[in-house]
């Protein structure tokens, strides 16, 4: 029997006190399974004395994480404290620099640092796992790097946040707005600290930034992402869309374009019949697309206690086997500067405009589109009782810029009795 795998967990919050949890429980399949003990030699917190609903005290503790990530009796500082720099990235470097390897689940840091952090660690011979960072219990890292290591990837695409998720459809379930299921959720407590990481994208376009990264062979690239949140989703259009057929979703793709790499967060129609469409509540879903394998759809939860500790706890269980590998798949040195494209690959859009209700207003806007080159495929108009007719058109394929070429000449129609909503369809 190999020596016992010691752990350093800094953070007891949802994530931190679920590792311990499992450790407590699972001893003996964990070291049945790895062929080693697994155990805890000390912790690190904000504050020592609160209650956490496990016992601690068969661990030392520290209350300075990097006094932590260095003790003697840690081989793997697993880093549960969360913030894309400060005592997270200070003491994530502090271990790698004493020889320690590292678990984390913070998708902040890496999609920040990760570059950084990426290469100290494999100049120092360490690893850095991070299943948990995105997507939470579903095993999309150890698919893409490792089950999916023969095929080169075409597409990554998914719905990773699972707030984002519950606010579109409690508010499509519930006809309310945006503005009452966002208090809703926030009263519920399904919100970061700070709301605007859930619901302006920003969380789930770092977990994108991370796929990507891993799917394309790049530099972890977040500024890169063209990002945009759910806080311009009405209510209207959940409902407009429902009638097309759609879904409206916080949907992330990422995809190597002749122009660059194409990576992008914003709300999306998808096929209300398709996995994606069928989506409901706070679960998780991505979509992996290889040459050789197609296409493969994993669903499961992405936040919460349990689903976050099982993905720390397949990484500590690699690191105790002696599975280790490069941060991203590749050494980091090799990781090529992507070109972030300029311009999105062709898509089909959904457009929700009020008309001026007198003759020839839908002929005007119908030619302002085949001015621009923008084809109509589909088109209704509602029956209204007011000055103004709603009318939605779904377009075919068509590049953004073309949209927004027709979009910015609408108003000079003079029949517009509001300004148009756009939004891109993604298909499959
Ligand atoms: N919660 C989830 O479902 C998921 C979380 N993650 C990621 O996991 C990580 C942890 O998240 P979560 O458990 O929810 O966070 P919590 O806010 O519940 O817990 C954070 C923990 O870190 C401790 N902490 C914060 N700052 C310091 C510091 N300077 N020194 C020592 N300890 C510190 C806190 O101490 P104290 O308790 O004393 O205040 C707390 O125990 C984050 O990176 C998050 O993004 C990833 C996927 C899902
Ligand atoms: N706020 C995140 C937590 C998990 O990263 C979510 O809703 O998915």
């Amino acid at each position: 029997m190999s020596d016992p795998l010691r752990l350093g967990i800094a953070g007891l919050g949802t994530v931190g006190v679920g590792v311990v949890r499992i450790i407590r429980q699972q001893a003996a399949l964990l070291e049945a399974r790895t062929g080693r003990k697994i155990i805890i030699s000390a912790v690190s917190a904000r504050s020592k004395g609160r209650d956490r609903g496990v016992s601690l005290s068969d661990y030392g503790w520290e209350d300075d994480p990097i006094a932590l990530a260095t003790r003697d009796d840690v081989d793997v500082f697993v880093e549960l404290m969360g913030g894309e720099d400060g005592p997270a990235k200070a003491a994530t470097e502090a271990a790698l620099k004493a020889g320690k390897d590292v678990v984390t689940a913070n998708k902040a840091m890496l999609a920040i640092n990760g570059q950084a952090l990426a290469e100290l660690a494999e100049a120092e011979g360490r690893v850095i796992r991070y299943e948990a960072a995105v997507a939470g219990g579903i095993p999309v890292i150890k698919a893409l790097m490792e089950g999916l290591a023969g095929n080169e990837i075409t597409r990554v695409m998914g719905v990773m946040n699972g707030s984002c998720n519950y606010i579109l459809t409690r508010m499509e379930n519930s006809g309310k707005t945006y503005q009452e299921i966002f208090a809703e959720a926030d009263g519920l407590g399904y919100l970061e600290a700070d709301p605007q990481l859930d619901v302006g994208g920003i969380d789930a376009a770092h977990k994108l930034a991370i796929l990507s990264a891993i799917a394309f062979g790049s530099k972890v690239d977040f500024d890169g992402i063209q990002l945009e949140g759910i806080e311009r989703v009405s209510i209207e259009d959940i409902r407009a869309a429902a009638d097309m057929g759609y879904k409206i979703k916080l949907l992330g793709v990422a995809q190597k374009t002749g122009r660059g790499l194409e990576q992008r967060m914003q709300p999306c129609l998808v096929p209300d019949t398709s996995p994606l469409g069928q989506l409901d509540g706070g679960t998780n879903m991505v979509v992996l697309e290889g040459d050789a394998v197609g296409q493969i759809v994993l669903r499961g939860a992405g936040a919460g206690e349990g689903p976050t500790a099982s993905a720390v706890m397949a990484d500590i269980c690699d690191i105790a086997r002696g599975v280790r590998g490069p941060v991203f798949g590749q050494p980091a040195t090799s990781l090529a500067t992507s070109k972030a494209a300029q311009s999105q690959l062709p898509a089909p859009y959904y457009l929700r405009m009020a008309l001026v209700d007198k003759p020839g207003a839908l002929a005007k806007i119908a030619t302002v589109l085949g001015e621009a080159g923008v084809s109509i495929y589909r088109m209704r108009q509602y029956e209204h009782e007011d000055s103004s007719a709603p009318v939605l058109i779904v377009t075919h394929k068509t590049t953004h810029a073309a949209l927004q070429d027709a979009l910015s000449n609408m108003d000079s129609t003079c029949v517009m009795a509001g300004a148009p909503v756009a939004l891109r369809i993604e298909e499959g």
